[in-house]
C-alpha cells in the first residue's frame, strides 16, 4: 500500500518550509494548504517573502528545511520541469521570455508541438481567455503588459493542476482583469487551484476564497477575504491604515519644461506601437497623467522622450525639453538639461541586474557629484546610495546588495528614489508603483507630489486609474497611437477617462 505523508485531499501541503539566503530567512518555517479550485491569495509587504516561496513550490530553489506534499505524497521538486510535470505552473513577475524570438517560438520552448499547431492553439487560447495574442508577434516589439498575456496563456497551455500567479494583473487594463478572473473562475471550477500574488486588495476580494498573510517571511495570518474589507486586509499586512496622497491644487508656471509637437512615429517593427501627431505640453508644477492601456503608443512615447529612439534632425524640434529641440539628441545630453527618465521595466532597462545598488546609482548619479575627474568619488557614491535607500524605505541589506537580489517592489523604490534624488527639473516616469505595496505605492505618490511642489514637471505614464486619478493634475489618454487633448483630473470622472480609453475620445480637439 502507498504510505502517504500528508491529507490526500489537499492538493499541495507547506510543512515548515524554511528558505535562506546566506544568514537572511526570506521564508521561516510557513505552513500552507491549497485544495483543488481553491484560489489563495498570497499578501505581504514588498520582501516580505511571497516570491520567494512561490519560486520554492515551483522548483526555482530548494527550501533549507520543510516538506513540500502533493496529492499526500511527499515531493522533491527540483526543477521547474519536475513541478510542470507534477501540474505546477508559474506565471512570472519578472517575464522570462526571448526578446528575439516570437511568441509562438518562445512557447515552443516550453510546451511539444509543431509552429503551426502551436500557433493554432495560442489562438484558441487568447480566444477562449479573451486574451489579445498574437503568436507570430515578436517579443521585442511587445508592451510590458502584452507581454504578461503571453506568458499567462504560456502557462495555459500546460493544463496545469496549481496554477501561481505573481501580480498578474499589474498592467492588465480593467476590463482585461475581468475577462482574466472569468478565466480563473471557470478554471477552478474545474478544479484548478491557484496562489495569486497581488497588492490590488479589490481584485483579491473579488478573486480569492482565502488570503495569508507574509511579514518578514512568517505567516502572520489567514483570512477569508471576502468577509474583510480592503482596509482590513491592509492592516493585516502593513500593520496599520493605508495614507493617501495630500495633494493640493498645482501651481504649474507658464514656460513649458516639456513641449512635444504634432509628433508622429512609424515604427519599423509592424507589431510595435506608432505614434500619430502626438502633442503635449508639461510645465514645472504639474503632474501630467497618461492614462490607457498598454501596447497603445505608451511604451514607444517613452522611448521617444527618453531618447532611446532618435527622431532624425529636420524635426528635432518636435521634442523640446525648456525651449531646446531635443529629439534628435542622446538621452544624456537630454539629462544636461534636468530631464530624468523611469522606464517601466526595472530590471532590464533601469538597472545592471548583476551589480550592487551602489553600483548602479553610478549609470543616472554619476553626474551629481560622484564622478570627478574621471574617478569615482566612493564616499559621495555610497552617501548617495544610502540616501536613496533611506529615503524610499528601500528593504535591502544595503548598497552592497546585487540589484537582482532586491525583491521587485524594493527594486522599483530604489530606481524611483535614485531619480527623484537628482532633484529633476523635469521626471518621466513609467508605472510607477507597479508591484509596490499599498503602504510603499502611497509613499512614492506622496514623494512625486512633494517633488512637483518644488516646482519638477512631471509626466506619468500610468495603466493605475486610481493612481492617474490620485496624483495628476492634468490627464490625457493614449488610444491606437493617438493622445487626447488633456482634461483637468478634477473635472472627470474615472468612467469619462475609462471610455476614452477605449478610443471615445475627440479627435478634433488637441493638447494644447
Ligand atoms: N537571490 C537572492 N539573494 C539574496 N536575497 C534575496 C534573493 N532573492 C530574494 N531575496 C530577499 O528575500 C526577501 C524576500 O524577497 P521576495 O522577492 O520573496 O519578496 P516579495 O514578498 O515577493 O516582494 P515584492 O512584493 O516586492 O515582490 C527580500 O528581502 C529579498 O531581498
Amino acid at each position: 500500500m502507498k504510505t502517504t505523508a500528508g491529507d490526500p485531499t489537499l492538493l499541495l501541503q507547506l510543512r515548515n518550509v524554511t528558505k535562506r539566503y546566506g544568514t537572511f530567512v526570506a521564508n521561516d518555517g510557513v505552513n500552507l494548504t491549497l485544495e483543488q479550485g481553491q484560489i489563495c491569495a498570497i499578501l505581504g509587504e514588498n520582501g516580505a517573502g511571497k516570491s520567494t516561496l512561490m519560486k520554492t513550490i515551483y522548483g526555482i530553489q530548494q527550501p533549507d528545511e520543510g516538506e513540500i506534499i502533493w496529492n499526500g505524497d511527499k515531493v522533491a521538486v527540483t526543477s521547474p520541469s519536475v513541478a510542470r510535470n507534477l501540474g505546477i505552473g508559474m506565471v512570472f513577475q519578472h517575464f522570462s521570455l526571448f526578446e528575439t524570438i516570437s511568441v509562438v517560438e518562445n512557447i515552443s520552448l516550453t510546451v511539444p508541438g509543431t509552429l503551426p499547431e502551436l500557433a493554432e492553439a495560442i489562438r484558441q487560447k487568447a480566444d477562449e481567455y479573451g486574451l489579445d495574442v498574437n503568436p507570430e508577434a515578436q517579443v521585442h516589439g511587445l508592451s510590458v503588459g502584452e507581454r504578461q498575456r503571453v506568458e499567462i496563456i504560456r502557462c495555459l497551455m500546460q493544463n496545469p493542476k496549481l496554477l501561481i500567479l505573481d501580480e498578474p494583473t499589474s498592467v492588465l487594463p480593467p476590463h482585461s482583469v475581468q475577462q482574466l478572473f472569468g478565466t480563473l473562475r471557470k478554471l477552478s471550477d474545474r478544479g484548478v487551484a491557484m496562489l495569486y500574488i497581488s497588492h490590488k486588495l479589490e481584485e483579491i476580494r473579488d478573486l480569492c476564497h482565502s488570503a495569508v498573510v507574509l511579514r518578514q517571511g512568517r505567516v502572520t495570518g489567514t483570512t477569508n477575504p471576502r468577509n474583510a474589507s480592503s482596509a482590513d486586509l491592509a492592516r493585516l499586512m502593513i500593520g496599520q491604515d493605508i495614507p493617501t496622497a495630500r495633494h493640493a491644487e498645482a501651481k504649474p508656471s507658464c514656460e513649458p519644461a516639456l513641449k512635444v509637437t504634432d509628433l508622429s512615429y512609424e515604427n519599423p517593427d509592424p507589431q510595435g506601437e506608432s505614434l500619430d501627431n502626438v502633442s503635449m505640453v508639461v510645465r514645472p508644477g504639474e503632474i501630467v497623467g497618461i492614462a490607457g492601456v498598454s501596447g497603445n503608443g505608451q511604451s514607444t512615447l517613452a522611448r521617444l522622450l527618453s531618447g532611446e529612439i532618435k527622431l532624425a534632425d529636420t524635426i528635432a524640434d518636435q521634442i523640446e525639453v525648456f525651449d531646446t529641440p531635443v529629439g534628435n539628441v542622446t538621452p544624456g545630453k537630454r539629462r544636461k538639461l534636468g530631464l530624468t527618465f523611469v522606464p517601466e521595466d526595472r530590471l532590464g532597462r533601469a538597472t545592471v541586474p548583476n551589480m550592487s545598488l551602489s553600483d548602479n546609482v553610478l549609470l543616472t548619479a554619476h553626474r551629481a557629484g560622484l564622478v570627478r575627474k574621471g574617478l569615482i568619488r566612493r564616499r559621495t557614491q555610497a552617501n548617495f546610495a544610502d540616501e536613496c535607500i533611506s529615503s524610499m524605505d528601500v528593504r535591502s541589506r544595503g548598497r552592497h546588495s546585487i540589484a537582482s537580489s532586491l525583491s521587485g517592489g524594493n527594486l522599483q523604490k530604489f530606481v524611483l528614489g535614485r531619480e527623484i534624488l537628482l532633484k529633476p527639473r523635469l521626471l518621466i516616469v513609467s508605472q510607477p508603483t507597479w508591484g509596490i505595496d499599498v503602504g510603499a505605492a502611497a509613499m512614492v505618490r506622496q514623494k512625486l507630489v512633494d517633488l512637483r511642489d518644488t516646482g519638477t514637471a512631471i509626466l506619468m505614464i500610468s495603466e493605475e486609474l486610481e493612481e492617474i486619478f490620485e496624483i495628476s493634475d492634468r490627464i490625457h489618454v493614449m488610444y491606437h497611437g493617438k493622445l487626447s487633448a488633456s482634461v483637468q483630473a478634477r473635472s472627470v470622472t474615472a468612467e469619462d477617462v475609462g471610455r476614452m480609453m477605449m478610443g471615445e475620445f475627440d479627435q478634433t480637439m488637441r493638447a494644447a
